[in-house]
């Protein structure tokens, strides 16, 4: 497990994921999303790990607690990285999905971890309050989440970079903040709501970031994706 930034690896085929990975002389840590996993399936995990790369499988499950754990224990054995959730599925459905993870993964192999999303960093405080009716604060929303999932044994959360000090005085050091909406400076947000460059990540106590277009949708992906890891300065 590293602290390099995790690619989001946001393509709809695998063709387009093989082209980008080509051009790296490098171990890299990369999420397949929904969008490449609902396409390709599992059989691009095997895939990619072959080429020695780590992989986040972001799949934010979110159901009753029996689906859930059955889903992970399914999970176990595809030899990911790491894998989330959605905290809002509740502590029952988060425990479940850790149980079926520890079931699942092959004697000898090691635990993928599991994170939970707190509120997307796609989410205003407006909309939340608006939409979601937790009339709170944004960032208390996000803490009550990450207690929530700490409490239900996960190993962190996802949640934005403006959150992560907060959550790391409440839950530890150890305990897990990735952060996406990651922009380097002057980037355009796009549907991102709550954004930092990779700087501010680091001091902010993240301790992984997602970073997707601002590498992808580059003009020179290899460049980007040193220029995050320098300004990250991850290993
Ligand atoms: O779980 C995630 O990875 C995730 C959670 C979240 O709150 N916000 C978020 O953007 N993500 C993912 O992080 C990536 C961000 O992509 P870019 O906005 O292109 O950097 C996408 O693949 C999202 O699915």
């Amino acid at each position: 497990m590293t602290d390099k930034p995790i690619i989001a690896l946001d393509f709809p085929g695998e063709e387009d994921v093989f082209t980008f990975l080509e051009q790296y002389n490098e171990a890299l840590y990369v999420k397949i999303g929904l969008e490449l996993f609902l396409q390709e399936g599992s059989s691009i995990i095997k895939k990619i790990k072959d080429l020695g790369h780590e992989i986040f499988l972001d799949l934010k499950l979110h159901d009753i607690p029996n689906t859930v754990k059955s889903a992970m224990r399914g999970l176990a054995r595809l030899g990911v990285d790491m894998v989330n959730v959605h905290a809002a599925g509740g502590s029952e459905m988060m425990k479940a999905a850790l149980e079926g993870l520890q079931e699942g993964t092959p004697v000898g192999k090691k635990r993928p971890l599991l994170i939970a999303v707190t509120q997307l960093t796609s989410t205003t405080e407006e909309e939340m309050q608006k939409e979601q009716k937790i009339m709170t604060t944004l960032e208390e929303s996000v803490l009550n989440y990450a207690l929530l999932t700490k409490d239900a044994g996960l190993d962190g959360v996802v949640c934005s970079v403006l959150e992560a000090k907060a959550i790391e005085e409440a839950c530890g050091k150890e305990f897990l903040k990735v952060t996406p909406g990651i922009r380097l400076e002057g980037g355009e947000a796009h549907d991102q709501k709550r954004i930092a460059t990779p700087a501010v990540a680091r001091e902010k106590r993240s301790t992984h970031i997602v970073v997707g277009r601002a590498i992808t949708q580059s003009v020179n992906t290899v460049e980007s994706y040193h220029t995050v890891l320098e300004q990250w300065g991850g290993q």
